[in-house]
């Protein structure tokens, strides 16, 4: 019977009496945090925590799939409380939801509903709480978060579809990382592979050595390496092998160096991120390929008008320049989040402006070549389960002395048809035979382009031949016609000098 204003200052009363007298102290840590629009870090850190260490002392527990995740999350049901300790410290969680004071619908996710986790503490371990126990609560959570997460493999949209305000149509759009390649299946030569696994390691625990030093926590690497050698292949390894995720830039979708710099923000912290076969998207002197200006180019060529320039590396905002690629891997912004690996792929490593793959950029250029001996003793572990055979030997031989791309070498060993099985023997068979045909066609080529180079050389030599001749034929000309000149002349020096004879003559004779 009492009015509802009266009766909510009684119960803050009440509470005030209640926690003046008690030893307890309460902090809530909401779901929301003041902008409303994200759950809030902490509190997803607390919910990690709490389902990873404290879950298996709570009564009531309750299951979810987490958004982008396979594995089910367990955690601490609403209105349940679980007990932990710290330090000698007791402490108190409860998980419990709000419901909004008003009817109003919101607009906000999760407004008419606030799940809050409180926690609850002796006032003597105030200081220990705040200062040690929350900091650990959070570190600790992110790292479960970080175990338990599903991994994601992200593309950048265009940027005419970017806004902020709808979910789902920010800069990068993500599917589940789901590559399976790992180092254990990646073929190359063991010593290289072990080089590569040591470095990713090393680069992994150290962040307090790049602080050190006072350098980003990032690293470069320049995969080269004709097609079909592992590129990609690689990459899917190292991010299983670092659990991080992969951002794959599409470098031809960016329009300028503003949006490149904002893809870059938008990445998080333990990722790697790749821009695959970079010598087709910027070239040498830091051009941007324009497709559409190039098409036109060729129209233009085809219709006899004068061709459009591809711009010069110049900063007019309408393009991603080669400076606007160097900011993004060592500039100011390239430290921001820290623990990033940055990768370029390439076919042709020798068409990149050194500026860009430098040390320091590009701080380890790792080489993809063909398949050796070695990488294929992988690929037949892999696909066919044995580590020796009698055609191993003629193989060996024949990887020697042939190019032939892991790729090839493994279609080869995969099983051709559903209903036969697999058939060791036949598929070993087939890769000699399609390392023979290789080597035929390899030395064909070669035999074709050594006579194309002579066939080059003698009409070159015919060619220079024929302007010796030519100029040995006018130089004869010319002296021919000096001989016929210098005749004449001295007939006519000889009539001269008979005249000046005979003039002298006469004059002596006088
Ligand atoms: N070194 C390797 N180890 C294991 N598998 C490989 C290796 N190289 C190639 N493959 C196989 O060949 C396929 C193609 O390889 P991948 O895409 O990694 O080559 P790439 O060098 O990135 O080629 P591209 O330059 O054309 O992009 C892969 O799916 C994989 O099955």
């Amino acid at each position: 019977h009492l009015p509802v204003a009266f009766r909510h200052r009684l119960s803050t009363w009440a509470n005030k009496l209640a926690s003046f007298f008690s030893p307890y102290l309460h902090i809530t840590i909401s779901e929301y945090g003041a902008e409303r629009f994200s759950r809030s870090d902490l509190f997803l850190a607390v919910e990690a925590y709490l389902s990873d260490a404290c879950a298996r002392r709570a009564h009531r527990l309750k299951a979810e799939l987490g958004k982008d995740s396979k594995n089910l999350q367990v955690s601490v049901d609403d209105n349940d409380e679980v007990t932990d300790t710290f330090k000698g410290a007791t402490i108190w969680w409860y998980a419990a939801k709000k419901l909004p004071r008003s009817q109003v619908i919101s607009f906000y996710p999760g407004q008419d509903e606030r799940r809050f986790y409180q926690v609850v503490f002796h006032r003597r371990h105030r200081d220990l709480v705040v200062g040690s126990y929350l900091p650990y609560v959070l570190e600790e959570g992110r790292a479960v978060t970080v175990r338990n997460r599903q991994r994601r493999l992200f593309t950048n949209n265009p940027s005419s579809s970017w806004n902020p305000y709808r979910s789902g149509n920010g800069v990068w759009s993500h599917v589940p990382f789901e590559h399976p390649a790992t180092f254990d299946t990646l073929a190359m030569d063991p010593d290289d592979k072990e080089a590569i696994v040591d470095d990713l390691e090393a680069f992994r625990e150290a962040k307090d050595y790049y602080a050190k030093v006072g350098k980003a926590w990032k690293r470069g690497y320049l995969l080269h390496g004709p097609p079909g050698t592992g590129k990609s292949t690689m990459i899917a390894s190292m991010a299983n092998f670092l659990d991080y995720d992969v951002y794959d830039l599409e470098l031809t979708a960016v329009k300028n160096n503003t949006e490149l710099r904002k893809l870059f923000i938008e990445t998080t912290g333990k990722s790697i991120i790749v821009i695959e076969d970079i010598d087709c998207s910027v070239d040498l002197t830091g051009k941007r390929k324009d497709k559409k200006a190039q098409k036109k180019n060729s129209e233009d060529e085809a219709d006899g008008k004068p061709m459009l320039s591809v711009e010069p590396d110049k900063d007019d905002g309408t393009k991603v320049t080669l400076s606007g690629l160097l900011n993004f891997i060592d500039g100011l912004w390239s430290a921001c989040g820290g623990e990033r690996i940055i990768i370029f792929t390439t076919n042709h490593k020798d068409k990149l402006d050194p500026a860009l793959i430098r040390r320091g950029r590009m701080d380890k250029h790792i080489e993809m070549s063909y398949c050796s001996f070695e990488a294929f003793k992988v690929l037949a572990s892999n696909y066919l389960d044995i580590t020796e055979h009698e055609l191993f030997g003629e193989i060996r031989r024949l990887l020697e002395e042939t190019d032939m791309s892991p790729a090839d070498v493994a279609e080869n060993l995969m099983p051709m048809s559903k209903k036969k099985k697999r058939d060791n023997n036949a598929c070993l068979a087939g890769l000699v035979e399609a390392l023979k045909k290789a080597k035929e066609e390899a030395a064909a080529a070669k035999a074709k382009e050594e006579a194309e180079a002579k066939e080059k050389a003698e009409a070159e030599a015919e060619a220079k031949e024929a302007m010796e001749k030519e100029a040995e034929a006018k130089k004869g000309q010319g002296e021919d016609q000096g001989n016929r000149d210098t005749t004449s002349e001295s007939t006519e020096g000889k009539m001269s000098n008979g005249e000046i004879k005979g003039s002298e003559q006469v004059a002596s004779d006088n």
